[in-house]
């Protein structure tokens, strides 16, 4: 365990890590209740021990530290003070940050504090210290996904990826414009497969998915219905399909469940992970061909989604949402900007501004051949633009331009065209896209 603060007059808490762990005869009563926490800051039903004990051995393997602050003591008949006041968790996974290149990352997730004990610095005292640790550990990057867009800003966090909601409409089946013959060929399956084939599969999907960020042990479990955060049980409704490639080898799947409830019946995809263009089409080519519902819906859609270019008729296909999917912090600008591949050649300078004394400086990047050398300058040296962190992060992964954030007004030109010369250097083919949820 560690104690990352003692309680003061003014802060009254103590706060203290320590790693996810299972325990082989029960659950660990500390855990338990930072995992009781978790579930009442996000609305979710009270755990049972066997969920509890599913989680912790899922973040085990994931290697995630948990962060609580405590209260010294707590009211008769209240929850009592080793129930945490504020839950905080992170672990480390990489990012795809352009050509398979996997650049380590500082992943945070579970961040509650209890409505009884909220606006009195506790996010902002657990991670800032947070942040320092992974600096100090030598990452360059930080990452979450963010339950509303107004909380992470002012720590630097900018969001770098975006993702749809999409509806398609499949009553009497649909059709793709090519049937593509000798493509390979789906077929049914028990769930449970997913359980060996998700990692197998993602970690393709990953190395070739510019802006994908690691998935959490859980994920295979949650979409293959054999557990599910608040559901330790099996989920029976979950169904499977695998497509096989012409080898045999299966090299994509989709996991869902229909909702006949819905007007009209809704088949929801849970997970599709398909390892290359083929796959992705024939495991749509399935959907559209799945009887008996009217609407096929999808979240997590990438941006430049093939599938309305893909369909005989396009309306069929609507985005029904755009949300902001991963948020990044770069917490050493050098390192991050050195790790990401680039499609252009240039050469621009960024003036960083970081309250929080991270990523703050300036930075001439000169990009050659996919590369990017980066020096830093004294702070008096001329440069393109003038940005803060959380729009560092936002540029990052090119998921805005800089032309645009001049015109949001929330980045300065230091220079007449110091935005299009930023855009030359960062610009990516397709739109960065993460197929995480953490
Ligand atoms: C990665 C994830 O896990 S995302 C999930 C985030 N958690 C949730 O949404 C669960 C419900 N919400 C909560 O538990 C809490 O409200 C939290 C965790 C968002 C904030 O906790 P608090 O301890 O109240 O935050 P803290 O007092 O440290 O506030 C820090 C700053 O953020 C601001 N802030 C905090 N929450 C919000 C919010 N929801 N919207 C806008 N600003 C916010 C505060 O006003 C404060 O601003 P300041 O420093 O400029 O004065």
């Amino acid at each position: 365990m560690t104690i990352i603060a003692e309680p003061t007059e003014e802060f009254p808490y103590q706060i203290r890590s320590f790693p996810a762990k299972s325990a082989a005869d029960g659950v660990e009563p500390a855990s338990a209740k930072w995992t009781e926490a978790v579930a009442f800051g996000f609305h979710a039903g009270a755990p049972e021990d066997l969920d509890i004990e599913k989680s912790l051995t899922s973040e085990e393997k994931d290697g995630r530290i948990h962060t609580g602050a405590y209260a010294a003591s707590a009211l008769d008949g209240a929850w009592d003070a080793d129930y945490p006041v504020a839950t905080y968790a992170s672990y480390r996974k990489t990012v795809n940050v352009g050509a398979g290149k996997l650049l380590p990352a500082h992943l945070i997730s579970a961040v509650t504090v209890r409505p009884t004990h909220r606006r009195r610095g506790l996010l902002r005292t657990i991670i800032t210290a947070d942040l320092r640790r992974a600096k100090a550990d030598g990452l360059a990057i930080a990452a979450l996904t963010a339950s509303e867009a107004t909380i992470y800003g002012r720590f630097g966090f900018g969001a770098a990826t975006h993702a749809a909601t999409i509806e398609v409409d499949s009553s009497h089946g649909f059709a793709l414009k090519s049937a593509q013959p000798g493509r390979g060929i789906v077929e049914i399956a028990e769930p449970g497969v997913l359980r060996e084939l998700e990692p197998r599969i993602f970690n393709r999907v990953h190395a070739g998915t510019f802006g994908s960020i690691g998935r959490q042990d859980s994920y295979r479990y949650r979409v293959s219905g054999y557990w599910n955060y608040g559901k330790p049980g099996r989920d029976r409704t979950v169904r499977a399909a695998l497509y096989y490639g012409q080898d045999g080898k299966c090299e994509g799947y989709v996991s869902y469940r229909v909702l006949e409830t819905e007007t009209p019946a809704t088949l929801k995809v849970i997970d599709l992970l398909a390892a290359d263009h083929a796959a992705h089409l024939a495991l749509w080519q399935f959907l559209g061909s799945v009887d008996l519902v009217q609407r096929i819906r999808r979240e997590g859609v990438p941006m430049a989604d093939p599938l309305p270019w893909a369909l005989a008729d396009k309306r069929r296909y609507q985005v029904t949402e755009v949300e902001d999917h991963l948020w990044l912090r770069i917490l050493d600008t050098t390192a991050a900007l050195q790790a990401r591949h680039y499609w252009l050649d240039g050469t621009v300078t960024l003036k960083v501004m970081d309250a929080l004394g991270f990523a703050g400086g300036v930075y001439r990047l000169h990009t050659l051949d996919g590369v990017g050398t980066v020096t830093e300058l004294p702070a008096s040296e001329p440069a393109d633009l003038e940005l803060g962190a959380a729009e560092l992060a936002q540029l990052y992964l090119a998921g805005v331009s800089a032309q645009t954030l001049l015109a949001a007004g929330t980045v300065g030109e230091l220079r007449t065209g110091g935005a299009a010369a930023v855009d030359a250097v960062f610009a990516a083919p397709v739109p960065a896209h993460s197929l995480t949820d953490f």
